[in-house]
């Protein structure tokens, strides 16, 4: 995803984790520093120690601007790792730091702040005041601020509309769905303008329908506002519905941690080849995956048209209808072709596995593998076939 002005989201962290672990448990600190404990499956330090290792040397950043879904089975230390974030829960070993600040270095007060102002967290049982209107729920934490009330009510009333409940500031959460309550939770995070928003499975309780409708909420606050997201979820289908890139954990560790692309077209390992393998990887994977240098000037200048981000699915579409190869354009440079067969391999699995992480750079990089460039009278006007690209 990008952020509001269009440019991909920058490389600045705004968490930035390394070592991680979190142990519950009789002398917890003991297990991280003792590698014949850290060697142990789960089962076999709960049996020697009486401990749970619920986070295990975790390293990451959070980028700014992105969505950073951390995805697991139940009980593979998704809560647990996201608390340590902000300190709900207390790490036993690792760094944390958030804009560079070492967040396990903190005072009460720091902390207190940290949470209120900086890292808003989304729970899925939002604990809203029953006897609190909508409008005074989401001014709850502004007051807590020491707002005034007409400044923090002002707010809120901006905040209510952006998630959509504008005419229903006065009922009271009783009178609410459950997800319009969700929407409440989402507005009262989001009016203390914190820099990250924290969401902990904040819609797996509700129904199907209302869960789709939440997802598309996320997708446009965070396209409208580019404000960075870590969001939990077991549900694979939401993970690469939302996140720019994920963190797919089981037991403790995070086992791959890439976009949706990269853990779909190349597992890291069984493990996660089994989580992927009934994901429609046309629907998923881009076209880069398919993409190949043209093999003549000609194939730069004739067929179809694809941005080099529109899906495998599209693409098909593309190519079915035209019955030649279709040309991926980025501004009108040709990066390279894609035909029915490359296309069929991504759909089949057959397809090498993709290596998304450089073909990112493509899109910047002049000369980089694939690309060739456009003839000059492609750049002037488009081809007679060419359409705008899918
Ligand atoms: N306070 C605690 N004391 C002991 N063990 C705990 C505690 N909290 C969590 N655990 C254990 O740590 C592991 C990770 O739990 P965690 O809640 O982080 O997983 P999760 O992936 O968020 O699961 P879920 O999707 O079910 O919420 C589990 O084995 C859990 O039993």
């Amino acid at each position: 995803m990008t952020d509001t002005t269009g440019t991909p989201a920058s490389d600045t962290p705004v968490f930035s984790v390394d070592g991680l672990w979190k142990v519950f448990g009789p002398k917890a600190d003991r297990v991280p520093g003792d590698p014949d404990l850290t060697a142990l499956d789960p089962a076999e330090l709960r049996s020697r120690t009486g401990c749970t290792a619920a986070v295990r040397d975790v390293t990451f950043d959070v980028r700014k601007g992105e969505v950073f879904v951390v995805m697991g089975l139940s009980g593979s230390g998704k809560s647990t790792l996201v608390r340590c974030l902000t300190r709900l829960i207390e790490p036993t070993a690792g760094t944390i730091a958030i804009d560079g600040e070492d967040v396990r270095a903190m005072d009460r007060a720091r902390l207190r702040e940290l949470r209120r102002h900086r890292a808003a967290m989304v729970f899925q049982h939002f604990g809203l005041l029953p006897h609190r209107t909508v409008l005074d729920n989401v001014a709850y934490g502004l007051e807590i601020q020491g707002m005034g009330k007409a400044e923090r009510r002002e707010r809120a009333a901006e905040v209510v509309a952006k998630v959509g409940l504008e005419g229903m500031e006065q009922r009271r959460p009783a009178q609410l769905s459950g997800g319009q309550r969700q929407r409440v939770g989402l507005a009262r995070a989001l009016a203390v303008d914190p820099e990250v928003l924290l969401f902990d499975e904040p819609f797996s309780a509700l129904d199907p329908l209302i869960r789709r409708d939440m997802q598309e909420e996320v997708v446009r606050l965070h396209r409208e506002e580019g404000r960075t997201m870590v969001f939990i979820t077991h549900d694979l289908q939401e993970a690469l519905k939302l996140g720019d890139r994920i963190a797919l954990m089981r037991d403790g560790r995070v086992v791959q941690l890439g976009t949706p692309e990269e853990i779909v077209g190349s597992p890291a390992d069984d493990y996660v080849r089994a989580f992927v393998r009934d994901v429609p990887r046309e629907q998923v994977m881009t076209v880069r995956t398919a993409m190949r240098p043209a093999a003549s000037s000609e194939e730069t200048v004739t067929g179809p048209a694809v941005r080099p981000d529109a899906t495998v699915s599209e693409a098909i579409e593309a190519v079915s209808r035209a019955g030649t190869t279709a040309r991926v354009l980025d501004e009108g440079r040709c990066l390279g072709v894609v035909d029915a067969g490359a296309l069929l391999d991504v759909v089949a699995g057959t397809a090498a596995p993709t290596r998304t992480a450089d073909a990112a750079g493509d899109t910047h990089a002049d000369g980089a593998a694939g690309v060739v460039p456009a003839a000059p009278a492609q750049r002037r006007e488009p081809a007679p076939t060419s359409e705008e690209p899918v």
